[in-house]
């Protein structure tokens, strides 16, 4: 005998639900399961594995600190780092994105913007700077905690800079959207040259590295010695309202930083720590001054690629 019809009813909307729930309870949503900042995580992150960086170290952990915990912030946080390739600037974002988002690179809510790739042709930019600031309002209206990570700032164009400024401002809400909780961090190598400058300064006046504080750089970082017309151009706008928090230098960075860099490189890719072959890595890498061969033209950056030759 057949089940009467209510019977099969109820228990197919019982598989449904069930089917419903096991397919959702592990979708990643805007709420504290996964989102919620690792304070520890991050300072244990940015003092072992981000490498020769004193100074950007102790800004970023204050401010993203600071402005997480703060109860009621004013405007969202606004990071600005500066420096030449591959000394750290978008690792450090992935710290911060790792210790803030279970999903951490991977999460929903950590969006990441280069201007180059994602709006290529200078023709568009009237479409473009209506859609930038539409993505950013859809993100934030998603998820308030949304951290935006844009790449190559000094190569953006001026419209597009612009179309993003008011969400970056002290605005109390734009259309029913408030971007308070949001954080966004500039990249890009605009006064790089500079900051390279300070450090070899340091290095030439035999001071010690780690001498080196914020104050020393902050001329490095002001805008009256940029000369690239578009990051002159960023600059200007941003600073001139109080936009940018922080503006944060990663130092140019020397061997020995090669080498920590090429022992983790090493460990990351399963293989057992050898100074030796890192050593003969390192020594084949660019530096300068040529002669003295002390800060790394590369930074870190080719590590990953050029071990695989060593290994
Ligand atoms: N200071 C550092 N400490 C530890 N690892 C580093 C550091 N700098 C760079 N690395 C390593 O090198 C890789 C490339 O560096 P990263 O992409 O952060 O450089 P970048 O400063 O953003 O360069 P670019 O300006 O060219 O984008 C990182 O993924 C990381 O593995």
């Amino acid at each position: 005998m057949l089940p009467p019809v209510p019977v099969v009813i109820g228990v197919f909307a019982g598989v449904a639900a069930l089917v419903n729930w096991s397919f959702n309870w592990n979708k990643e949503v805007c709420d504290k399961k996964w989102i919620n900042f690792n304070e520890e995580g991050l300072k244990k992150d940015i003092q072992t594995k981000l490498f020769g960086q004193h100074v950007a170290a102790q800004v970023i952990l204050k401010a993203v600190t600071g402005f997480i915990k703060s109860k009621n912030p004013k405007k969202p946080l606004v990071l600005s780092l500066h420096g030449s390739t591959g000394t750290g600037k978008n690792f450090v974002s992935q710290l911060i994105a790792e210790n803030i988002y279970k999903n951490k690179m991977r999460s929903n809510f950590v969006h990441l913007f280069t201007a180059t790739a994602h709006f290529p042709h200078k023709a568009h930019i009237d479409t473009y700077k209506i859609q930038l600031p539409e993505w950013i309002r859809g993100n934030v209206s998603i998820c308030p905690r949304s951290l935006f990570i844009f790449d190559e700032m000094d190569k953006m164009h001026p419209e597009l800079i612009d179309s993003i400024k008011p969400y970056l401002d002290f605005y109390d809400n734009l259309n029913g959207v408030s971007y308070r909780q949001a954080i966004f961090i500039f990249l890009s190598n605009a006064g790089g040259e500079n900051i390279v400058q300070v450090a070899l300064d340091f290095w030439r006046d035999g001071r010690e590295r780690e001498e080196i504080q914020l104050k020393d750089l902050e001329t490095a970082l002001s805008l009256s010695v940029f000369n690239n017309k578009n990051s002159g151009f960023w600059h200007t706008s941003l600073i001139d309202k109080n936009l940018v928090d922080f503006f944060v230098p990663f130092l140019p960075l020397e061997f020995k930083h090669i080498i920590q860099c090429g022992l983790a490189e090493m460990v990351s890719k399963g293989h057992d720590p050898d100074i030796e072959v890192v050593e003969t890595m390192a020594r084949d890498l660019n530096y300068f001054p040529k002669e003295e061969r002390v800060f790394s033209m590369q930074g870190c950056k080719v590590i990953p690629a050029r071990l695989d030759f060593y290994v």
